[in-house]
């Protein structure tokens, strides 16, 4: 194995793009990155579709940013991974190759790719060591996208040994937080306990519903604690090897969902649907790398998940109040009250 160099990168006084800043990611690495004294740069979908390699030349030719956080993706949970396949595949290929390939042929100093904990074969060892990519076949539901992040692992790590950029990526294990997609049909797991218990305790009804057989195993990290162990590696890491991020503990889904259920104040029962993907039977980081790094995650599950139930409310309160406001102004409105049935789609 390459040996980890460790250089100081300081993002005071750089001017720093982030790439899908709406996101849940984004959004958290906004929030973290107000700490560091850099000059934020963002562009909306609107205005510059990531997919668009025209556009996107441009828009770095013009904004030259030193430093980017690659964290605009296609994102979305086991259902709409294994349903929009070819979006999945498409749009994560075009983002990473068109965003990575301006980064470099504009000056950029630094970039932080986002691959994913699904990138790992679906039976590799437990936990997932960062060199078990590319050891065997992936996870079906989502092997689209885990063939497009592997693809944008390789551009950095190519970027990196033919012109000596200094492109990053780190693997995160599954997330949640401010910002989560609460779709009932594409979000990932957390935001959907959360939404289908919350909506049980006002409807009193006394049973819900939770996909699969209930045995598959996550690792669940709270999204701050993401943002701030990137802002970590960014500015003291540089090597061509992958970091996984993740807590390095994980759970069965059935108790997961015991979690949710405490948070929210559900008190009804809990049956399971094995006709719905259970997907990979386990997915565990092995987090030695980054403890040897220097960062470890801080929030406990039982307050991360607090956190985010509190940062649902508060999104379906905004929501309900922007109604009749002005929904163009409203970043949420995609993910609004009116339409917490279709909420964030799969963001369109
Ligand atoms: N969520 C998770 O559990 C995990 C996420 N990751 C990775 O982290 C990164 C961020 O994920 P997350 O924040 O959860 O995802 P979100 O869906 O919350 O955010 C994705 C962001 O990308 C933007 N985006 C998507 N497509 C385009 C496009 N064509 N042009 C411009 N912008 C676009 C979205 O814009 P808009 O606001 O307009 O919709 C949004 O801001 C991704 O790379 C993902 O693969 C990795 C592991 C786990
Ligand atoms: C982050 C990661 O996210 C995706 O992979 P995943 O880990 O399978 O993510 P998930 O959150 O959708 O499901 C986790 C587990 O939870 C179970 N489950 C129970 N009840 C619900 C439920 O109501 N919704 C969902 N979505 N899952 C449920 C579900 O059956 C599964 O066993 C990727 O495709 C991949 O793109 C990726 O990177």
């Amino acid at each position: 194995m390459r040996p980890m160099a460790s250089t100081a990168f300081d993002l005071k006084g750089k001017t720093v793009f982030v790439a899908g800043h709406r996101g849940m990611v984004g959004s958290a690495l906004m929030r973290r990155l107000a700490r560091e004294q850099a000059d934020l740069l963002t562009v909306s979908r609107s205005e510059v579709d990531l997919r668009n390699q025209a556009a996107v030349n441009a828009w770095f030719a013009a904004k030259r940013p030193q430093a980017v956080f690659l964290a605009a993706a296609k994102v979305g949970g086991i259902v709409a991974n294994n349903t929009l396949r070819a979006e999945f595949l498409y749009d994560n290929l075009a983002i990473a190759t068109n965003v990575i390939q301006a980064a470099h042929a504009n000056g950029c100093e630094k970039l932080m790719f986002f691959g994913s904990s699904c990138i790992y074969p679906r039976l590799a060892p437990q936990p997932l060591r960062e060199d078990s990519m590319l050891t065997g076949p992936l996870e079906s539901t989502n092997e689209p996208y885990a063939i497009a992040k592997i693809a944008g692992i390789k551009m950095a790590e190519a970027y990196r040994s033919q012109y000596g950029a200094d492109f990053i990526s780190v693997m995160p294990t599954n997330l949640y937080g401010p910002g989560d997609n609460y779709h009932p049909e594409y979000s990932h797991v957390v935001a959907a306990l959360i939404r289908r218990f919350h909506e049980a305790k006002v409807s009193g009804a006394g049973s819900v519903v939770v996909w699969g057989t209930g045995t598959p195993r996550r690792e669940f990290l709270y999204v701050d604690d993401l943002a701030d162990a990137c802002i970590h590696l960014m500015k003291t890491y540089s090597s061509p090897e992958l970091v996984n991020i993740g807590t390095g503990e994980d759970i069965t889904i059935a108790d997961f969902a015991l979690v949710v259920a405490a948070v929210v104040g559900y008190r009804g029962e809990i049956s399971f649907d094995p006709s719905r993907p259970d997907g990979t039977p386990r997915k565990l980081l092995d987090v030695s790398r980054l403890a040897k790094l220097g960062w470890r995650a801080t929030t406990s599950l039982e307050d991360g998940i607090a956190l985010a139930y509190r940062a649902y409310l508060d999104e379906k309160q905004r929501c309900r109040q922007s109604r009749f406001a002005r929904p163009e102004q409203n970043n949420y409105v995609a993910r609004s009250e009116i339409d917490l049935a279709k909420s964030r789609a799969i963001k369109e």
